[in-house]
């Protein structure tokens, strides 16, 4: 299937509840969008808005089909938006075995999509299909409820919360299923968390909801990057991106990966394959800076890069925002974080347009 380009939905939705109200104007490609904010901010009222599960009031076009337009007396009801819906908890049938409950989903169908085999085997439940649904574990139960909006045919995915009742290794599992599936089916995919670590893992794109509004939106590394985001996350502030595997070196456990900061070594599990994309996150308070190379120090790291711009950060620090010399735009993900003191900065009188050393002291990659 191809990958079509541009916005698949576009969205102004208004919902009003007893005390909030949510104002969202946005547009989502394919692939996964995370909708990540505080607790309380309307992440849910936003995904139900556009499920129809929530009565709203505006204007929403999913893939060419209006399904809202107030001004036309438009609101299509739930069961006529072709949505696939997962919540935090699976909503099962109980009576019925797990075959059963794929059945529900793919009576439902709403247009064209992938067959029984297809998402059955693509989830992994080809084993399972005759087991009632009492027995299985939460990640099974998630995997169920994942085929059965899939067996659907939906034009969008969304998706809220969906292992936060799971462990560590199961939600590990799960994740790139999750997210590869929005891909190989050609779909957009909302993902509400409000985890970051979370998000950082799962998203292409980020819709940041903060009071009802959407406070940002585009690419990850960009919405992260942006200087409310890292303000909002303070101590948690950091800096996202793609890199490419190039080598791996088996007597030091180390592998080099080439990154929008430039070159970096990192522990990563010997197996993944050479040229493949791994995501890498460096939090802010990560990055020290210095003036010129020292030749010999305990970190690998030491990337040569520029001061773009100084920005308050807790009181007695600063955040520096770097970039490549002579390179990208920050907007094009290339830009890093350091936490620095206030007394470092005039202590080596760091201004914008310095070239400096930034010293990382650890790099996490997330997926
Ligand atoms: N059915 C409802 N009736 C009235 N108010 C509601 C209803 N559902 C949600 N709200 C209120 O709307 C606001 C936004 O809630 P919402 O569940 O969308 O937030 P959220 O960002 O998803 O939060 P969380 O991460 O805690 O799930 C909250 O103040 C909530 O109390």
């Amino acid at each position: 299937m191809s990958v079509r380009d541009g916005a698949i939905v576009t969205a102004h939705l208004s919902i009003r509840r007893d005390g909030f109200r949510l104002d969202a104007d946005f547009e989502v490609p394919v692939g996964a969008t995370v909708v990540f904010g505080a607790s309380g901010a309307g992440k849910s009222t936003l995904l139900r808005g556009v499920a129809g599960l929530a009565p709203a009031e505006g204007r929403l076009v999913v893939d060419g089909e209006p399904w809202l337009d107030s001004r036309r007396g438009l609101d299509l009801p739930a069961h006529r938006r072709a949505t696939g819906f997962v919540f935090q908890s699976a909503n099962l049938l109980p009576h019925l075995d797990v075959a059963g409950n794929l059945r529900f989903g793919a009576k439902r169908a709403a247009g064209p999509g992938p067959d029984w085999d297809e998402v059955v085997q693509g989830v992994g439940l080809t084993s399972l299909l005759d087991r009632g649904v009492g027995g299985l574990s939460g990640g099974e139960r998630q995997r169920v409820a994942l085929a059965r909006a899939l067996l659907r045919r939906p034009r969008i995915l969304l998706f809220d919360e969906p292992l936060s009742a799971l462990d560590e290794p199961t939600r590990r599992d799960l994740m790139p299923l999750l997210v590869g599936l929005a891909r190989r089916y050609d779909l957009p995919l909302l993902y509400v968390t409000h985890q970051l670590d979370e998000a950082m893992r799962i998203g292409e794109r980020m819709l940041w909801v903060d009071g009802g509004r959407v406070r940002e939106a585009g690419p990850l590394a960009t919405v992260t990057a942006s200087p409310d985001f890292v303000r909002w996350r303070g101590d948690d502030a950091g800096v996202v991106a793609d890199a490419r595997l190039c080598e791996h070196d088996r007597d030091d456990h180390l592998s080099r990966v080439e990154s929008p900061w430039g070159d970096l070594w990192v522990r990563v599990d010997p197996s993944r394959p050479l040229h493949s994309t791994l995501r890498l996150r460096i939090q802010a308070r990560d990055v020290s800076l210095a003036l010129a190379e020292e030749s010999r120090s305990t970190l690998l790291n030491q990337l040569p890069l520029v001061v773009s711009a100084l920005e308050p950060g807790e009181p007695g620090e600063v955040l520096v925002r770097l970039a490549r010399p002579g390179g990208s735009a920050p907007d094009a993900g290339g830009v890093l974080l350091a936490r620095v003191t206030s007394r470092s900065v005039r202590a080596l009188d760091l201004r914008e347009g310095l070239p400096v050393l930034a010293r990382v002291k650890a790099v996490a990659v997330v997926a």
